[in-house]
């Protein structure tokens, strides 16, 4: 078993009755692909500080950090790094703004039946459902390259 480095970051998905906010990335990790808002949390910062920071970088949406719940917490490892991604996913349906495209992200807003999962990164077809249906969820996936998932885990949990 590899020693991992474990290095925290944050999604944001910003979801409303009918559609889910998504943002092209246009450069760095997950480049042309899909994704809800977020990065690495710095050191001195929160996770929730670091996801509405990350969230105003990326689409100008503004939100406090006290406005974000958490739901989802995801684990990512790559045949190819000895990092550990650990991911906490946060919702929030109170910020303001309007989504601005800037140098990293054009946000777009999906209807719920049109989430573009073929340009995503191949797991969140699989924890989407259970996001969508408000519920929590624990997870790891162990991928080769960016493309491959070798191994999985998922879950609904109750509560964090
Ligand atoms: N949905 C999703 N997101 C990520 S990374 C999200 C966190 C992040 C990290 C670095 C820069 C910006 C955002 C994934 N990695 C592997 N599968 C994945 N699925």
């Amino acid at each position: 078993m590899k020693n991992y480095i474990r290095k925290l970051f944050t999604l944001v998905l910003i979801r409303d009755k009918t559609r889910v906010l998504l943002g092209y990335k246009k450069r760095g990790f997950g480049q042309g692909r899909w994704n809800g808002f977020g990065g690495k949390v710095e050191a001195g910062e929160t996770a929730q500080e670091a996801a509405a920071r990350e969230l105003g970088e990326e689409c100008r949406l503004m939100t406090a950090p006290e406005n974000l719940t958490k739901v989802g917490e995801l684990e990512f490892t790559f045949e190819e790094s000895d990092t550990l991604m650990d991911v906490k996913i946060f919702t929030t349906n109170t910020y303001t703004g309007i989504p601005t495209e800037t140098d990293e992200m054009r946000p777009e807003w999906f209807p719920l039946e049109k989430i573009p999962y073929s340009h995503m990164w191949p797991d969140d077809e699989l924890w989407y459902p259970i996001f969508l249906r408000g519920n929590k969820f624990k997870g790891a996936f162990h991928f080769k390259g960016h493309d491959i998932i070798l191994s999985q885990s998922l879950s609904e949990v109750e509560a964090f």
